[in-house]
């Protein structure tokens, strides 16, 4: 709220002073699409932190820039969609984990749980599908170290210790403290990654199924390339980079769908009655059945706005000397495209801070694009797992609700959707029912 405040004193392009550092903030769809879509390449620059330096070097994705980056990330964005992005194959591997998510939930009888554990469980499997190619169980040990480190990590970046690091770099790398621990973790999850690598490596060559594989194809291939940054420093970094963007951010906004339908009851009736009219009865929802769900993929739309998951979004650094509205960034510069001042722009969206699928059907119900939906940002760096998201949103929300009536436990005092900060903007652990709807 502070930053809307900002916005309405000094406009939709201001300075924030961050100790020494200028911080330029992008407020509003028209400050934000002029940097982001209209100067791309020109913003398209990320500064580091020391934290950052420390952790990942500058390989990989989301830590790196110029040439590495965009290699990196074109490999990624062009394998993804080999590995079967919008494809036959990923819908039913896609399926399959929202029927194990169905299953889970469906063990709880309608007992009030708080679905938290389960969700991230089903996104950090979809990620390490595709990544190494074999279903991890949840129960794995090593999994499950696994998915508790990055969630360690993310939470990590919102406390005071990575501020003091960020300040005090030179001292904190040598001092005792809770910062140490993301280090270790870092190492466990680096030597996980690594098995991985070598178990590939082992394993007799065949057509590249999985992300690993097509990266260790694509190191040979490219191997007498003097400016190649194909290597395995930076494969893992990537697999990295895959589960710290696709595993939380997906699961925070499935954790909101559910409580934003336990919240509004009778939209939450309307998904159903369009599930239950649109879908036969024995057949698994499948991606292209969103064609002919528009409420449902309304609602889904709607929930990423409005609980608007990435905050303010990722900084950005300003790569040759421009100009932004009117005003001239000159190079080096950070910016901040505040993607929730997008989300929730009052010259965009009829009723930005109220829960409104209407925002995304015109007047007949059809689905209806709108431009100023931009919670996976915009432009160069926007987020490659796009695609990837909207599938996993898509399947595991509609089989859930075709599975269950989300309700409140009875007795509870009510449903708090105030967030807490853990990387992710997060609901605050609660417990819902998820009521089998065959036994309603
Ligand atoms: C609802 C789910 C998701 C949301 C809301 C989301 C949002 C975002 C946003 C806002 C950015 C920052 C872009 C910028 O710099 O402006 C980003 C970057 C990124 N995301 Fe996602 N993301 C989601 C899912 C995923 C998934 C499933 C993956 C992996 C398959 C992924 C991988 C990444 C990566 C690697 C980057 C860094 C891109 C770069 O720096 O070039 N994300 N995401």
């Amino acid at each position: 709220m502070y930053e809307v405040w900002l916005a309405k004193a000094h406009g939709s392009v201001f300075t924030v002073w961050v100790g020494p550092t200028p911080v330029v903030v992008l407020s509003g769809f028209q400050a934000v699409k002029a940097a982001l879509v209209s100067n791309s390449e020109q913003f398209s620059g990320r500064p580091l932190t020391p934290l950052f330096r420390d952790l990942f070097g500058e390989r990989g994705i989301i830590c790196s820039n110029g040439h590495m980056w965009r290699q990196q990330r074109r490999f990624c964005l062009a394998t993804l969609r080999g590995l079967g992005l919008g494809k036959l194959a990923l819908d039913l591997r896609l399926q399959e984990e929202a029927a194990e998510l169905a299953k889970a939930f469906s063990q709880e009888q309608g007992r009030p749980f708080d679905p938290q554990v389960l969700i991230v469980r089903a996104t950090a499997r979809v990620i390490g599908a595709l990544v190494f190619g074999r279903h991890y169980p949840s129960e794995d040990p090593l999994f499950q170290e696994l998915t508790q480190a990055i969630n360690f990590g993310l939470a990590f970046v919102s406390t005071i210790w990575r501020r003091l690091y960020d300040i005090f770099p030179w001292a904190l790398r040598h001092l005792p403290g809770p910062h140490q621990e993301i280090f270790r973790y870092r190492e466990a999850v680096r030597d996980f990654i690594h098995q991985e690598i070598s178990r590939h490596k082992l394993r007799a060559p065949e057509v590249p199924k999985d992300f690993i594989s097509c990266y260790l194809a694509q190191i040979s291939k490219a191997k007498d390339d003097p400016v190649s940054t194909f290597n395995e420093e930076n494969l893992t970094q990537v697999v990295i980079d895959l589960f710290l963007g696709g595993t939380d951010t997906t699961a925070t906004t499935l954790r909101w769908a559910l409580l934003y339908m336990v919240q509004h009851q009778a939209i939450q009736e309307r998904v159903h009655q369009e599930l239950d009219t649109v879908l036969s009865a024995t057949q698994a929802v499948c991606y292209e059945d969103r064609e002919h769900l528009p409420y449902t993929r309304a609602v889904i739309q709607e929930v990423q706005r409005l609980s608007s998951v990435v905050a303010v979004g990722a900084v950005r650094q300003c790569v040759t000397s421009t100009c932004v509205c009117g005003h001239p960034v000159p190079k080096g510069t950070i910016i901040l495209p505040n993607l929730a001042s997008v989300l929730y722009d009052p010259k965009c969206w009829e009723t930005p801070r109220q829960f409104n699928p209407s925002h995304f059907l015109d007047k007949d119900g059809n689905f209806m694009v709108n431009e100023a939906f931009l919670p996976f940002s915009a432009g160069h760096r926007m987020c490659p797992g796009d695609q990837l998201a909207r599938m996993e949103l898509f399947l595991m929300f509609a089989t859930l609700l075709r599975a269950f009536e989300f309700q409140m436990p009875e007795g509870s005092p009510g449903l708090s959707l105030e967030y807490v900060f853990g990387g992710t903007l997060q609901p605050q652990p609660q417990k819902i029912c998820a009521v089998p709807r065959s036994q309603l």
